[in-house]
Protein backbone atom coordinates (compact mmCIF):
# COMPACT_ATOMS: atom_id res chain seq x y z
CA UNK A 1 0.00 0.00 0.00
CA UNK A 2 1.34 3.23 -0.97
CA UNK A 3 2.25 5.82 1.77
CA UNK A 4 -0.39 8.81 0.97
CA UNK A 5 1.00 11.93 1.06
CA UNK A 6 -2.39 13.84 1.10
CA UNK A 7 -4.06 16.00 3.71
CA UNK A 8 -7.63 15.22 4.05
CA UNK A 9 -9.14 17.86 6.01
CA UNK A 10 -8.04 21.33 4.07
CA UNK A 11 -10.81 23.28 5.87
CA UNK A 12 -9.45 22.56 9.87
CA UNK A 13 -5.19 22.43 10.96
CA UNK A 14 -3.83 19.09 11.08
CA UNK A 15 -3.07 18.01 14.63
CA UNK A 16 0.39 17.68 13.78
CA UNK A 17 2.52 21.06 13.67
CA UNK A 18 5.45 19.07 11.79
CA UNK A 19 6.62 21.01 8.67
CA UNK A 20 5.06 17.43 6.12
CA UNK A 21 1.52 17.72 7.88
CA UNK A 22 1.78 21.44 7.35
CA UNK A 23 3.16 21.45 3.70
CA UNK A 24 0.38 18.56 2.53
CA UNK A 25 -2.22 21.02 4.64
CA UNK A 26 -1.48 23.91 2.33
CA UNK A 27 -1.33 21.95 -0.69
CA UNK A 28 -4.83 20.60 0.05
CA UNK A 29 -6.27 24.04 0.40
CA UNK A 30 -4.99 24.89 -2.53
CA UNK A 31 -6.74 21.99 -4.46
CA UNK A 32 -10.08 22.86 -2.69
CA UNK A 33 -9.68 26.50 -3.60
CA UNK A 34 -8.58 25.31 -7.25
CA UNK A 35 -11.63 22.65 -7.47
CA UNK A 36 -9.19 19.72 -8.60
CA UNK A 37 -10.11 16.22 -8.48
CA UNK A 38 -8.26 13.59 -5.88
CA UNK A 39 -6.48 12.00 -8.68
CA UNK A 40 -4.38 15.36 -9.51
CA UNK A 41 -4.25 16.13 -6.10
CA UNK A 42 -2.70 12.84 -5.16
CA UNK A 43 -0.06 13.18 -8.53
CA UNK A 44 0.57 16.98 -6.53
CA UNK A 45 1.21 15.97 -3.25
CA UNK A 46 3.73 12.66 -4.01
CA UNK A 47 7.47 13.09 -4.38
CA UNK A 48 9.01 11.95 -7.41
CA UNK A 49 11.81 10.89 -6.13
CA UNK A 50 14.00 10.09 -3.10
CA UNK A 51 17.34 8.73 -2.26
CA UNK A 52 18.75 8.00 1.07
CA UNK A 53 21.98 7.68 1.46
CA UNK A 54 24.45 6.73 3.97
CA UNK A 55 27.37 8.32 4.62
CA UNK A 56 29.94 7.23 6.52
CA UNK A 57 32.79 9.75 7.65
CA UNK A 58 36.18 9.35 9.30
CA UNK A 59 36.65 11.69 11.94
CA UNK A 60 40.14 13.82 12.36
CA UNK A 61 40.51 11.43 15.22
CA UNK A 62 40.02 8.01 13.45
CA UNK A 63 36.81 7.02 14.90
CA UNK A 64 34.57 6.10 11.94
CA UNK A 65 30.63 7.63 11.91
CA UNK A 66 27.57 7.54 9.83
CA UNK A 67 25.43 9.46 8.80
CA UNK A 68 22.11 9.81 7.20
CA UNK A 69 21.42 11.66 3.89
CA UNK A 70 18.47 12.62 1.87
CA UNK A 71 17.97 14.28 -1.80
CA UNK A 72 13.61 14.29 -2.61
CA UNK A 73 12.79 15.75 -5.78
CA UNK A 74 9.22 16.48 -5.01
CA UNK A 75 8.38 17.58 -8.67
CA UNK A 76 10.30 18.10 -11.70
CA UNK A 77 7.71 18.60 -14.71
CA UNK A 78 8.32 22.51 -14.80
CA UNK A 79 11.93 21.48 -15.13
CA UNK A 80 15.04 19.76 -13.06
CA UNK A 81 14.96 19.83 -9.58
CA UNK A 82 15.61 23.13 -7.32
CA UNK A 83 16.21 23.30 -3.91
CA UNK A 84 19.38 23.30 -1.58
CA UNK A 85 21.06 21.42 0.94
CA UNK A 86 20.54 21.37 5.02
CA UNK A 87 23.21 20.22 7.21
CA UNK A 88 21.18 20.16 10.95
CA UNK A 89 20.67 17.77 13.45
CA UNK A 90 17.12 17.38 13.11
CA UNK A 91 17.04 16.96 9.86
CA UNK A 92 15.25 13.56 8.55
CA UNK A 93 12.70 12.53 5.27
CA UNK A 94 9.35 14.10 6.06
CA UNK A 95 11.07 17.54 6.84
CA UNK A 96 13.04 17.26 3.49
CA UNK A 97 10.00 16.41 1.95
CA UNK A 98 8.44 19.11 3.28
CA UNK A 99 10.90 21.34 2.12
CA UNK A 100 11.26 19.81 -1.28
CA UNK A 101 7.08 20.34 -2.07
CA UNK A 102 7.23 24.35 -0.88
CA UNK A 103 10.40 24.69 -3.39
CA UNK A 104 7.99 23.23 -5.86
CA UNK A 105 5.49 26.03 -5.07
CA UNK A 106 8.20 28.52 -4.92
CA UNK A 107 9.54 28.16 -7.90
CA UNK A 108 6.52 28.04 -9.72
CA UNK A 109 5.02 31.28 -8.25
CA UNK A 110 8.36 33.55 -9.05
CA UNK A 111 8.11 31.67 -12.52
CA UNK A 112 11.53 29.77 -12.72
CA UNK A 113 11.71 27.11 -15.21
CA UNK A 114 12.30 24.24 -12.05
CA UNK A 115 10.53 22.08 -10.30
CA UNK A 116 11.00 21.48 -6.46
CA UNK A 117 13.93 19.17 -4.29
CA UNK A 118 15.56 19.65 -1.22
CA UNK A 119 18.78 17.87 0.58
CA UNK A 120 19.57 17.32 3.65
CA UNK A 121 22.19 15.31 6.19
CA UNK A 122 21.27 14.59 9.83
CA UNK A 123 24.58 16.30 10.91
CA UNK A 124 25.18 18.94 13.55
CA UNK A 125 27.88 21.46 11.14
CA UNK A 126 29.02 23.36 14.29
CA UNK A 127 29.84 19.85 16.05
CA UNK A 128 32.67 19.40 13.04
CA UNK A 129 35.75 20.15 11.39
CA UNK A 130 35.80 21.78 8.38
CA UNK A 131 37.79 18.81 6.36
CA UNK A 132 35.14 16.83 8.52
CA UNK A 133 32.18 18.42 6.72
CA UNK A 134 33.99 18.53 3.32
CA UNK A 135 34.36 14.40 3.57
CA UNK A 136 30.90 14.41 4.60
CA UNK A 137 29.59 16.37 1.07
CA UNK A 138 31.63 15.10 -1.15
CA UNK A 139 30.58 11.64 0.32
CA UNK A 140 27.02 12.74 -0.03
CA UNK A 141 27.25 13.85 -3.34
CA UNK A 142 29.22 10.70 -4.49
CA UNK A 143 26.13 8.85 -3.27
CA UNK A 144 23.50 10.62 -5.11
CA UNK A 145 25.47 11.31 -7.85
CA UNK A 146 22.86 9.48 -10.29
CA UNK A 147 20.03 12.03 -9.16
CA UNK A 148 22.33 15.66 -9.48
CA UNK A 149 23.25 17.42 -12.34
CA UNK A 150 22.39 20.78 -14.37
CA UNK A 151 19.44 19.55 -16.20
CA UNK A 152 18.73 16.71 -13.49
CA UNK A 153 18.57 18.74 -9.93
CA UNK A 154 20.68 21.71 -9.14
CA UNK A 155 21.70 22.03 -5.21
CA UNK A 156 21.97 25.50 -3.34
CA UNK A 157 23.47 25.97 -0.03
CA UNK A 158 20.24 26.04 2.82
CA UNK A 159 20.59 26.07 7.05
CA UNK A 160 23.83 24.89 7.68
CA UNK A 161 25.84 24.69 4.61
CA UNK A 162 27.18 27.98 2.39
CA UNK A 163 29.04 28.69 -0.59
CA UNK A 164 32.32 26.77 0.21
CA UNK A 165 29.58 23.51 0.50
CA UNK A 166 28.58 24.31 -3.02
CA UNK A 167 32.29 24.37 -4.23
CA UNK A 168 32.83 20.74 -2.98
CA UNK A 169 29.61 19.61 -4.21
CA UNK A 170 30.47 21.14 -7.36
CA UNK A 171 34.11 19.92 -6.98
CA UNK A 172 32.87 16.40 -6.53
CA UNK A 173 30.03 15.86 -9.31
CA UNK A 174 32.73 17.38 -11.51
CA UNK A 175 35.45 14.95 -11.08
CA UNK A 176 33.24 12.57 -11.65
CA UNK A 177 32.16 13.39 -14.97
CA UNK A 178 35.88 14.21 -15.97
CA UNK A 179 35.48 17.93 -16.40
CA UNK A 180 34.05 21.13 -14.67
CA UNK A 181 30.47 21.43 -14.61
CA UNK A 182 29.70 24.90 -12.82
CA UNK A 183 25.66 24.93 -12.71
CA UNK A 184 25.30 21.45 -10.59
CA UNK A 185 24.88 24.23 -7.90
CA UNK A 186 24.33 27.69 -7.00
CA UNK A 187 24.95 29.73 -4.24
CA UNK A 188 28.93 29.16 -5.23
CA UNK A 189 32.14 31.33 -4.80
CA UNK A 190 32.63 33.88 -7.36
CA UNK A 191 35.90 32.03 -8.06
CA UNK A 192 34.03 28.93 -9.46
CA UNK A 193 31.17 30.73 -11.62
CA UNK A 194 29.09 31.98 -9.05
CA UNK A 195 26.85 35.19 -9.02
CA UNK A 196 27.12 38.32 -7.73
CA UNK A 197 24.46 39.28 -5.32
CA UNK A 198 23.33 35.59 -4.68
CA UNK A 199 24.76 35.38 -1.10
CA UNK A 200 22.36 38.70 -0.80
CA UNK A 201 19.51 37.74 -2.77
CA UNK A 202 16.54 35.69 -0.14
CA UNK A 203 17.29 38.92 2.18
CA UNK A 204 17.05 41.10 -0.37
CA UNK A 205 13.86 39.35 -1.72
CA UNK A 206 12.76 39.37 1.75
CA UNK A 207 12.75 43.28 1.91
CA UNK A 208 11.58 43.65 -1.98
CA UNK A 209 8.11 41.83 -0.91
CA UNK A 210 8.18 43.49 2.62
CA UNK A 211 8.31 47.12 1.30
CA UNK A 212 5.42 45.77 -0.69
CA UNK A 213 3.37 44.21 1.48
CA UNK A 214 3.79 47.65 3.60
CA UNK A 215 3.26 50.08 0.78
CA UNK A 216 -0.59 48.31 -0.35
CA UNK A 217 -0.90 49.69 3.65
CA UNK A 218 0.40 53.15 2.79
CA UNK A 219 3.71 52.55 5.09
CA UNK A 220 7.10 53.12 4.10
CA UNK A 221 9.69 51.01 5.58
CA UNK A 222 11.48 53.86 7.36
CA UNK A 223 8.23 54.44 9.88
CA UNK A 224 8.03 51.10 11.17
CA UNK A 225 10.35 48.65 14.13
CA UNK A 226 11.33 44.95 13.53
CA UNK A 227 12.22 42.20 15.16
CA UNK A 228 14.02 39.30 13.09
CA UNK A 229 14.37 35.48 14.27
CA UNK A 230 18.01 33.92 13.05
CA UNK A 231 21.03 35.47 12.14
CA UNK A 232 22.24 33.65 9.95
CA UNK A 233 22.65 33.85 5.62
CA UNK A 234 18.89 35.19 5.28
CA UNK A 235 18.40 37.02 8.85
CA UNK A 236 21.94 38.58 8.98
CA UNK A 237 21.71 40.35 5.80
CA UNK A 238 17.69 40.90 5.99
CA UNK A 239 18.36 43.18 9.50
CA UNK A 240 20.95 44.83 7.75
CA UNK A 241 19.17 45.64 4.75
CA UNK A 242 16.00 46.86 6.90
CA UNK A 243 18.42 48.77 9.19
CA UNK A 244 19.48 50.37 5.59
CA UNK A 245 16.29 51.43 4.54
CA UNK A 246 15.57 53.14 7.32
CA UNK A 247 14.07 50.36 9.69
CA UNK A 248 14.14 50.48 13.25
CA UNK A 249 15.67 46.58 14.04
CA UNK A 250 14.67 46.33 17.73
CA UNK A 251 15.78 42.58 17.87
CA UNK A 252 17.58 39.67 16.52
CA UNK A 253 18.24 35.80 17.49
CA UNK A 254 20.31 33.00 16.97
CA UNK A 255 20.62 29.30 18.49
CA UNK A 256 22.00 31.06 21.63
CA UNK A 257 18.92 33.17 22.27
CA UNK A 258 18.46 36.93 21.32
CA UNK A 259 19.63 40.61 21.81
CA UNK A 260 17.23 43.50 21.88
CA UNK A 261 17.22 47.44 22.11
CA UNK A 262 13.52 49.37 22.12
CA UNK A 263 15.18 52.47 20.38
CA UNK A 264 17.31 50.52 17.19
CA UNK A 265 20.13 48.10 17.36
CA UNK A 266 23.12 49.28 15.90
CA UNK A 267 23.21 46.31 13.51
CA UNK A 268 26.69 47.47 11.43
CA UNK A 269 28.27 46.89 14.58
CA UNK A 270 25.84 43.92 15.54
CA UNK A 271 27.60 42.35 12.71
CA UNK A 272 30.70 42.58 13.62
CA UNK A 273 30.83 41.44 17.22
CA UNK A 274 28.84 38.34 15.23
CA UNK A 275 31.96 38.27 13.00
CA UNK A 276 34.07 38.16 16.54
CA UNK A 277 32.13 36.15 18.43
CA UNK A 278 29.88 33.77 16.10
CA UNK A 279 26.66 35.11 18.37
CA UNK A 280 24.73 37.69 18.65
CA UNK A 281 24.37 37.12 22.39
CA UNK A 282 26.63 39.26 24.56
CA UNK A 283 26.23 42.28 22.12
CA UNK A 284 26.50 45.14 24.27
CA UNK A 285 24.19 48.20 24.98
CA UNK A 286 20.69 45.67 24.30
CA UNK A 287 19.42 43.29 26.60
CA UNK A 288 18.68 39.41 26.28
CA UNK A 289 15.36 38.26 24.82
CA UNK A 290 14.84 34.55 24.28
CA UNK A 291 13.54 33.28 20.77
CA UNK A 292 10.38 32.61 22.08
CA UNK A 293 9.77 36.38 23.40
CA UNK A 294 10.99 38.11 20.27
CA UNK A 295 8.19 36.85 18.39
CA UNK A 296 5.67 38.46 20.70
CA UNK A 297 7.74 41.43 21.09
CA UNK A 298 5.90 44.76 20.12
CA UNK A 299 7.40 45.79 16.69
CA UNK A 300 5.48 46.36 13.54
CA UNK A 301 7.15 43.71 10.81
CA UNK A 302 8.24 40.44 12.31
CA UNK A 303 10.66 38.50 9.92
CA UNK A 304 11.26 34.56 11.23
CA UNK A 305 14.03 33.85 9.12
CA UNK A 306 15.69 30.82 11.02
CA UNK A 307 13.79 26.81 11.39
CA UNK A 308 10.20 25.76 11.11
CA UNK A 309 7.37 26.13 13.08
CA UNK A 310 7.96 28.69 15.30
CA UNK A 311 4.65 30.47 14.87
CA UNK A 312 2.04 27.97 15.82
CA UNK A 313 -1.21 28.74 17.63
CA UNK A 314 -0.55 29.81 21.04
CA UNK A 315 2.76 32.10 19.24
CA UNK A 316 0.31 33.39 16.35
CA UNK A 317 -1.81 34.62 19.60
CA UNK A 318 0.69 36.72 21.22
CA UNK A 319 2.38 38.21 18.17
CA UNK A 320 1.54 41.85 17.80
CA UNK A 321 3.56 42.94 14.70
CA UNK A 322 0.89 43.69 11.45
CA UNK A 323 3.39 42.34 9.15
CA UNK A 324 4.88 38.76 9.20
CA UNK A 325 7.41 38.73 6.25
CA UNK A 326 8.37 34.88 6.11
CA UNK A 327 12.00 34.70 5.37
CA UNK A 328 12.68 31.16 6.72
CA UNK A 329 10.31 28.03 5.32
CA UNK A 330 7.51 26.83 6.83
CA UNK A 331 7.96 28.82 9.85
CA UNK A 332 3.92 29.10 10.83
CA UNK A 333 2.10 26.08 11.09
CA UNK A 334 -1.61 25.93 9.87
CA UNK A 335 -3.01 26.55 13.16
CA UNK A 336 -0.85 29.72 13.42
CA UNK A 337 -1.68 30.34 9.70
CA UNK A 338 -4.97 30.64 11.22
CA UNK A 339 -4.58 32.37 14.18
CA UNK A 340 -2.70 35.24 12.31
CA UNK A 341 -5.24 35.12 9.03
CA UNK A 342 -8.18 35.75 12.41
CA UNK A 343 -6.12 38.29 14.11
CA UNK A 344 -6.10 40.17 10.52
CA UNK A 345 -2.15 40.04 10.66
CA UNK A 346 -0.41 40.13 7.33
CA UNK A 347 1.80 37.38 6.54
CA UNK A 348 3.96 37.40 3.39
CA UNK A 349 4.13 33.96 3.10
CA UNK A 350 7.64 31.78 2.48
CA UNK A 351 7.31 30.59 -1.05
CA UNK A 352 6.90 34.16 -1.71
CA UNK A 353 8.69 36.36 0.76
CA UNK A 354 11.96 34.22 0.61
CA UNK A 355 11.74 33.34 -3.27
CA UNK A 356 14.89 35.79 -3.85
CA UNK A 357 17.24 33.15 -3.44
CA UNK A 358 16.27 30.83 -5.94
CA UNK A 359 15.41 33.68 -8.80
CA UNK A 360 19.37 34.81 -8.60
CA UNK A 361 20.21 31.18 -8.34
CA UNK A 362 18.24 30.74 -11.70
CA UNK A 363 20.34 33.77 -12.89
CA UNK A 364 23.58 31.94 -11.55
CA UNK A 365 22.72 28.57 -13.36
CA UNK A 366 21.27 30.91 -16.57
CA UNK A 367 24.96 32.57 -16.32
CA UNK A 368 27.08 29.10 -15.52
CA UNK A 369 25.30 27.63 -18.80
CA UNK A 370 26.51 30.53 -20.81
CA UNK A 371 29.52 31.28 -19.18
CA UNK A 372 29.04 34.58 -19.54
CA UNK A 373 28.46 36.65 -16.44
CA UNK A 374 25.89 39.92 -15.18
CA UNK A 375 26.53 43.25 -13.65
CA UNK A 376 25.70 43.14 -10.30
CA UNK A 377 23.36 45.91 -11.37
CA UNK A 378 21.58 43.79 -14.13
CA UNK A 379 21.16 41.17 -11.24
CA UNK A 380 19.88 43.79 -8.69
CA UNK A 381 17.25 44.93 -11.67
CA UNK A 382 16.06 41.87 -12.45
CA UNK A 383 15.57 40.44 -9.26
CA UNK A 384 13.60 43.48 -8.13
CA UNK A 385 11.46 43.17 -11.00
CA UNK A 386 10.59 39.35 -10.08
CA UNK A 387 9.78 39.66 -6.80
CA UNK A 388 7.84 42.82 -7.22
CA UNK A 389 5.93 41.46 -10.48
CA UNK A 390 5.40 38.06 -8.38
CA UNK A 391 4.15 39.95 -5.27
CA UNK A 392 1.71 41.91 -7.58
CA UNK A 393 0.32 39.10 -8.79
CA UNK A 394 -0.61 37.31 -5.61
CA UNK A 395 -1.97 40.12 -3.68
CA UNK A 396 -4.31 40.92 -7.01
CA UNK A 397 -5.51 37.12 -6.39
CA UNK A 398 -5.86 37.50 -2.79
CA UNK A 399 -8.20 40.93 -3.00
CA UNK A 400 -9.73 39.26 -6.21
CA UNK A 401 -10.47 35.89 -4.37
CA UNK A 402 -10.86 36.95 -0.50
CA UNK A 403 -8.48 34.73 0.12
CA UNK A 404 -4.86 35.33 1.96
CA UNK A 405 -1.84 35.70 0.49
CA UNK A 406 -0.63 32.43 1.29
CA UNK A 407 -3.68 30.71 -0.15
CA UNK A 408 -2.84 32.98 -3.11
CA UNK A 409 0.35 32.31 -3.96
CA UNK A 410 -0.13 28.41 -3.56
CA UNK A 411 -2.73 28.41 -5.83
CA UNK A 412 -0.82 30.29 -8.46
CA UNK A 413 2.16 28.06 -7.99
CA UNK A 414 0.21 24.67 -7.66
CA UNK A 415 -2.05 25.81 -10.49
CA UNK A 416 1.41 26.29 -12.94
CA UNK A 417 2.44 23.11 -11.65
CA UNK A 418 -0.90 21.10 -12.33
CA UNK A 419 -0.78 22.89 -16.03
CA UNK A 420 2.31 20.93 -16.91
CA UNK A 421 1.02 18.15 -15.88
CA UNK A 422 -2.08 18.64 -17.89
CA UNK A 423 -0.20 19.97 -20.69
CA UNK A 424 2.54 17.22 -20.80
CA UNK A 425 0.06 14.42 -20.52
CA UNK A 426 1.34 12.97 -17.03
CA UNK A 427 -2.09 13.52 -16.01
CA UNK A 428 -4.34 12.30 -18.52
N1 LIG B 1 19.96 30.48 2.35
C1 LIG B 1 19.00 30.73 1.46
O1 LIG B 1 19.25 31.25 0.35
C2 LIG B 1 17.59 30.44 1.78
C3 LIG B 1 17.18 30.02 3.03
N2 LIG B 1 15.86 29.88 3.29
C4 LIG B 1 15.41 29.49 4.62
O2 LIG B 1 15.81 30.51 5.57
C5 LIG B 1 16.02 29.90 6.85
C6 LIG B 1 17.40 30.25 7.34
O3 LIG B 1 18.35 29.72 6.43
P1 LIG B 1 19.85 30.26 6.35
O4 LIG B 1 19.91 31.64 6.82
O5 LIG B 1 20.33 29.89 5.00
O6 LIG B 1 20.55 29.29 7.38
P2 LIG B 1 21.83 29.58 8.28
O7 LIG B 1 22.31 28.26 8.73
O8 LIG B 1 22.76 30.48 7.57
O9 LIG B 1 21.23 30.40 9.52
C7 LIG B 1 20.25 29.87 10.34
C8 LIG B 1 20.07 30.81 11.50
O10 LIG B 1 19.04 30.32 12.35
C9 LIG B 1 19.55 30.13 13.67
N3 LIG B 1 18.87 29.01 14.31
C10 LIG B 1 19.07 27.70 14.12
N4 LIG B 1 18.24 26.99 14.87
C11 LIG B 1 17.49 27.90 15.55
C12 LIG B 1 16.45 27.80 16.50
N5 LIG B 1 16.00 26.61 16.89
N6 LIG B 1 15.92 28.96 16.96
C13 LIG B 1 16.38 30.15 16.57
N7 LIG B 1 17.36 30.31 15.67
C14 LIG B 1 17.90 29.19 15.19
C15 LIG B 1 21.02 29.90 13.48
O11 LIG B 1 21.72 30.14 14.67
P3 LIG B 1 23.28 29.77 14.79
O12 LIG B 1 23.99 30.72 13.86
O13 LIG B 1 23.54 30.05 16.21
O14 LIG B 1 23.39 28.34 14.38
C16 LIG B 1 21.31 30.91 12.39
O15 LIG B 1 21.40 32.21 12.93
C17 LIG B 1 15.73 28.42 6.66
O16 LIG B 1 14.37 28.18 6.93
C18 LIG B 1 15.99 28.22 5.17
O17 LIG B 1 15.35 27.07 4.68
C19 LIG B 1 14.90 30.14 2.37
C20 LIG B 1 15.23 30.53 1.12
C21 LIG B 1 16.60 30.63 0.69
O1 LIG C 1 18.69 28.91 -4.28
C1 LIG C 1 18.10 27.86 -4.41
O2 LIG C 1 18.21 27.16 -5.39
C2 LIG C 1 17.14 27.34 -3.38
C3 LIG C 1 17.31 27.94 -2.03
C4 LIG C 1 16.42 27.20 -1.09
O3 LIG C 1 16.75 26.12 -0.66
C5 LIG C 1 15.14 27.76 -0.74
O4 LIG C 1 14.64 28.68 -1.40
O5 LIG C 1 14.54 27.26 0.23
Amino acid sequence: MPHDYRSPEPDDPPASSAPLATAQHQLARAVEILSYDEGLHEVLATPRREMRVAVPLRRDDGRVQVFTGYRVQHNISRGPGKGGLRYAPGVDIDEVRALAMWMTWKCAVVDVPYGGAKGGVTIDPHAHSAAELERVTRRYTSEIMPMIGPERDIMAPDIGTDERTMAWVMDTYSVNRGFTIPAVTTGKPLAVGGSLGRPTATSQGVVHTARAALRADGVELAEVSAAVQGFGKVGSHAARLLHEAGTRVVAVSDQYGGVQRADGLDVPALLEHVAGTGTVTGFGDADAVSNTDLLALDVDVLVPAAVEGVIDGDTAGRVKARWVVEGANGPTTSEGDRVLAERGVVVVPDILANAGGVVVSYFEWVQANQAYWWTEQEIAERLEQRMLASHASVSALARAESVTLREAALTIGVRRVAEAHQIRGLYP
